[in-house]
């Protein structure tokens, strides 16, 4: 049953949520000092290769350490809990509110130049310009090298803060307006919502295998505060062609995801804006009018769009130095097959843009397509 809140009742909502934090930019309490310290020390003294290893530089600790966010007391701690647990991260911070990129500005912003490739603290990123999947030829018409492509976005849901912000009350709030938008979803998106509360977990593992359903347990997000009331609020929507899907409070709000066998990238990529356009009827998303679309990572800001293939190259695969010069020529990331901090089983990579920010959707997915046509190239001219 399709249950969406009034807008007056939603504002009201914010209205009483900010006034009850009177407190907000509260202190920092001495624990949490206690623990930034500690923490910064063994980051400082480690060989982590984060970007927040690399951008947190002693003033910027001092001068940030006590800092807290208006509206939710949020502190550098919420920020980089999970880096400074995890030094293997590649990044290590993230906004447990929209606030927290403004007053811990001045580390994401060298952390958001360094990722996008330049966006640098007075730019601004573009209005959206979707352009059309017909824009995309398909990759592998053979279907040589490519088993799937996918194309995901990200949406928060305005006034509701990020996961470590979020009540129990409010993960439950945002699965029923999130699902009841999606059940009026009609034509090729018409199809189900299952919650992870009381999915089996043998199912709940199939879906991860096929790669459709996020992993749990996820040591970066748990530790980044991502995982509380887990699973409460989580779940997944499917299309009844199981070619659209909407991910539900996993990392952001809302992750909407088309994918397909095959490399006709133009087809899977009109099938999510089409997704877009039908929920943002329902829902309104947060947007800045810097940042772009708001997610929890700084690495998704912007537009907001992965676009990936799982690709098998065996000659580049045998060459990682070339494969690896090819995709930082092209602004392409590398990840395993069962998707980041994995590895890559059966030879099949998964090959996406990087830059989500300072360019529009169109060129974000033009970036990925451009590379990945020079990757197949690259490919072929060794077999020669
Ligand atoms: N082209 C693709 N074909 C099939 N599955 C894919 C493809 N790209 C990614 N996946 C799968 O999607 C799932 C999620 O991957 P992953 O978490 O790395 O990326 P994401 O959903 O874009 O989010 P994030 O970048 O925040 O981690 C994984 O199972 C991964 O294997």
């Amino acid at each position: 049953m399709l249950r969406l809140r009034p807008f007056r009742l939603e504002t009201f909502k914010v209205f009483c949520r900010h006034a009850s934090k009177t407190g907000g930019g509260k202190p920092v309490d001495s624990n949490a000092l206690a623990q930034l310290e500690e923490g910064y020390k063994k980051l400082v003294a480690s060989n982590s290769k984060s970007l927040l290893k690399k951008h947190l530089k002693k003033d910027i600790f001092d001068n940030l350490k006590k800092k807290t966010t208006p509206s939710f007391n949020s502190s550098l701690l919420d920020c980089i809990q999970s880096g400074l647990c995890n030094h293997d991260s590649g990044v290590g911070i993230y906004a447990p509110d929209a606030e927290a990129y403004k007053t811990f500005a001045d580390l994401f912003d060298p952390i958001i130049e360094d990722y996008h490739g330049g966006f640098k603290k007075t730019d601004k990123h573009p209005e959206s310009c979707f352009g059309q999947g017909k824009d995309f030829a398909n990759l592998d018409p053979n279907n040589k090298y490519i088993v799937s492509t996918r194309v995901r976005c990200g949406r928060s849901v305005k006034n509701f803060p990020f996961n470590p912000c979020l009540s129990e009350f409010e993960y439950a709030e945002l699965e029923c307006m999130i699902s009841g938008a999606l059940n009026t979803m009609s034509g090729q998106y018409k199809g189900g919502y299952l919650p992870l509360c009381g999915m089996e977990k043998s199912v709940q593992q199939k879906l991860i295998d096929e790669h459709f359903l996020f992993k749990e347990g996820d040591r970066f997000l748990e530790t980044a505060g991502a995982s509380r009331f887990w699973p409460i609020g989580r779940g997944i929507y499917f299309n009844e062609a199981r070619n659209f899907l909407v991910w539900v409070n996993e990392e952001d709000h809302i992750r909407i995801i088309s994918m397909e066998k095959g490399g006709d990238l133009g087809k899977v990529y009109d099938r999510m804006l089409g997704g877009v356009e039908a929920l943002g009827k329902y829902l309104q998303f947060s947007r800045d009018q810097r940042l772009g679309y708001l997610t929890f990572c700084p690495t998704n800001l912007g537009t907001t769009i992965r676009a990936s293939v799982h690709i098998k190259l065996p000659n580049l695969t045998a060459n990682p130095e070339e494969m690896q010069k090819l995709a930082t020529k092209y602004n392409l990331q590398v990840r395993g097959t069962s998707g980041e901090h994995t590895e890559a089983k059966g030879g099949v990579h998964d090959i996406s843009n990087k830059r989500r920010m300072g360019l529009t959707e169109y060129e974000a997915v033009k970036e990925m397509y451009d590379g990945i046509r020079a990757l197949i190239d690259a490919e072929n001219k060794v077999c020669k």
